[in-house]
């Protein structure tokens, strides 16, 4: 199977252009190809499919081989990935996936991808709160009340604020959230200390992968919930372990750009 490996802020993946390979690989396969030791390496893998409504499809598996709808660092490197093997001939299309359409714009080497609305239906994230909106609730782990908001920004986001990310806990308590049973389908768990109005700093530990480097519908999360809660206003500089995104809202439409890099293309045997 012939494949690319591409990074976006750190956060990388592996693509492989279904179009020509027509394979079908099942959860063990991918959970194989990204293991960082018997296998390619990745945090997550997606697959280049054609698409009937939009200008191309993307399939998206995170690194324990279960399927989510969306990856935003994913997005960016599989438009880059798309438009520079001409698979896609302009420069601002649609993708197809699971968390509907998703609209990218090369822009040099970074990518601004429209990412579309958030959602706070707490139904739609989900989570099992009978709220209207999941702001600023209290969950127990350990004994310790945690405060957290929850969004889905075409996957489910948890949103903490931290006084102090170095001294944070993050390792301990992200697996622990992740799987709580507030979230029937999991959750993906971001970490956050605003620096101020227009600056944040974060750490997300992902679902199905654990801590990346980066994560950007989790950015978008971040600055959706710091935005609901008049924090910051329109636009935001966040700083993740792998790099910086900018997020900006155009109305309620969230906006993204950031690098989008191949690291290396190869061959492998499944
Ligand atoms: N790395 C991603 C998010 C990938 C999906 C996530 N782990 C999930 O299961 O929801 C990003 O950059 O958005």
């Amino acid at each position: 199977m012939k494949f690319v490996k591409m990074q976006g802020l750190g956060n990388d993946f592996i693509i492989v252009n279904d179009m020509e390979e027509k394979i079908s690989l099942i959860k063990e396969q991918i959970r194989l190809l990204c293991d960082r030791h018997f296998g390619i390496g990745a945090d997550g893998l997606m697959l280049v499919r054609p698409s009937k409504i939009y200008d191309i499809k993307m399939l998206f598996y995170n690194q324990d081989g279960t399927e989510a709808a969306m990856c935003g660092n994913g997005v960016r490197c599989f438009a880059k990935f798309v438009y520079d093997k001409k698979i896609v001939k302009k420069n601002q299309f649609d993708i197809e996936t699971k968390a509907g359409k998703i609209s990218p714009e090369i822009i040099d080497d970074k990518v601004q991808v429209n990412m579309g609305r958030a959602d706070f239906n707490p139904q739609n994230i989900p989570v099992d709160i009978e709220k209207n909106k999941i702001m600023n609730e209290i969950l127990s782990i350990n004994g310790k009340n945690i405060v957290f908001s929850s969004v889905l920004v075409g996957v489910p986001h948890t949103i903490i604020e931290v006084e102090n990310l170095e001294r944070y806990p993050v390792k301990d308590l992200g697996p622990l959230i992740e799987k709580h049973r507030f979230f029937p389908f999991g959750t993906n768990v971001n970490f956050v200390e605003a620096l101020d109005s227009k600056e944040i700093k974060m750490v997300t530990w992902e679902r199905g992968v654990g801590l990346t480097l980066a994560c950007g519908t989790g950015a978008c999360a971040v600055a959706t919930i710091m935005r609901e809660k008049e924090k910051i206003k329109d636009r935001v500089l966040i700083h993740l372990p792998g790099g910086d995104l900018v997020i900006k809202f155009v109305n309620e439409d969230i906006f993204m750009l950031g690098p989008a890099k191949q690291v290396y293309k190869g061959e492998i045997n499944i």
